[in-house]
């Protein structure tokens, strides 16, 4: 559908998409709500507000689904439809950068059919417009012809359900946010969930797996069901070029060592990015700009692909001031923090932590 932002695709614990791995995602798909592991406030939510739709013959009200990449924002999309028994319409915000390609697409809708928008905080503003009154209202406004002989013709849409994706949802306007009726929030996955995932993974790719190594490569996913997929596809090349094809703890662990993997899930940039900021600016603080000159990167790279996962990995601070390491990096990279180190023990914090961020000013 959309590429994935530049600079993300080399990195095989990197949660955006990656061409390749397309087919086998579409593959791994859960198809029902029943199917789709994890997310169990978003699952039950979902459930009443589909169920209350059918109850009473009409379409569901418009759903956002907001929360970081690859943890099942289109898979959940596409099992609304399925779950009405409706038929889905795709495109992304990217793509309707006028407001005609929308109004084409609004146009051709058969009531209940459900429009998914992925990146939907990306749409251009005559589209987003648009949107605003097809939401609501059902109708579009079709502008023909330019200056002051223009015209604008009202058209009917049918009844449908927008289903938004976003990655960011701060950056959506109030207006658009304000038009959905339900709004899923999708948590990072805990570690019991993700082998859940992988063993479900396992059994359609007629993969050998036992729970222990399950867990091993689940808690180096990254809480995201994408991760887990893309390590478990590296690991059972490892274990059919180098072994007998079953996966074991053994082979699980010597397999992410080639892949720059570490127990938490950190890979190599990550540790550069840590490495950095712990020995060449003493812990910080310092400017993201500084670092990511340090490990040879785009700021937008070490902003957006590795800090999140610092940042809730209890590794790392976003304080006013710039970047600081916690007590927690220097005893990841086997070193002993300063007296004054920010404590952060917690590591990998619980999924009820994980909607804040310590001193997270966004800077
Ligand atoms: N709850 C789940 N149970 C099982 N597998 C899952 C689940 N969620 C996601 N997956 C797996 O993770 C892959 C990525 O999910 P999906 O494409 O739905 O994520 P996304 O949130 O849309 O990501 P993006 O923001 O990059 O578009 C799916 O192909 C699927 O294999
Ligand atoms: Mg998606």
């Amino acid at each position: 559908m959309t590429e994935p932002d530049d600079g993300w695709t080399e990195r095989t614990v990197n949660a955006g998409r990656v061409n390749t791995d397309g087919d086998l995602d579409a593959n791994l798909r859960p198809r029902s709500l029943s199917d789709f592991i994890g997310q169990p406030k978003v699952r039950e939510q979902l459930e009443l507000v589909l169920h209350g739709a059918k109850g009473r013959g009409g379409t569901p009200d418009h759903i956002l689904l907001s929360g970081p990449p690859g943890l099942g924002k289109t898979s959940l999309a596409m099992i609304i439809a399925s779950e009405m028994g409706s038929a889905i319409r795709v495109t992304s915000g990217p793509a309707l950068e006028r407001a005609g390609d929308l109004a084409a697409m609004l146009s051709n809708l058969v009531e209940g059919d459900v429009l998914f928008i992925d990146e939907i905080h990306r749409i251009a503003r005559p589209a987003e417009e648009m949107l605003y009154l097809a939401m609501e209202d059902f109708r579009v406004d079709v502008v023909v012809g330019k200056g002051p002989g223009a015209t604008s013709i009202p058209l009917d849409v049918a009844p449908f359900t927008l289903v938004g994706a976003t990655t960011r949802s701060g950056s959506l306007t109030g207006p658009l946010r304000d038009r959905f009726g339900f709004t899923a929030h999708m948590e990072f996955y805990e570690t019991a969930e993700l082998v859940a995932v992988l063993t479900r993974s396992a059994r359609i790719l007629g993969i050998q797996i036992d729970e222990d190594s399950a867990s091993e490569i689940a808690s180096r996913s990254r809480g995201t069901p994408r991760i887990a997929n893309r390590l478990l596809r590296r690991v059972r090349d490892y274990a059919e070029v180098r072994a007998d094809g079953t996966i074991t703890v053994a082979i699980a662990q010597a397999a992410l060592k080639v892949y720059d993997v570490d127990e938490l899930g950190l890979d190599r940039l990550d540790r550069a990015v840590l490495g950095s900021l712990v020995r060449g600016f003493g812990g910080g603080p310092v400017g993201v700009s500084t670092l990511a000159v340090a490990v040879g990167e785009e700021p937008a790279t070490v902003e957006e692909v590795c800090e999140p996962f610092l940042v809730r990995a209890g590794m790392m601070a976003r304080t006013p001031r710039g970047r600081v390491a916690t007590a927690a990096a220097w005893h990841h990279l086997g070193l002993t923090p300063p007296a004054g180190a920010l404590n952060a023990s917690w590591g990998v914090r619980s999924r009820e932590d994980q909607t804040t961020t310590l001193f997270d000013d966004d800077l």
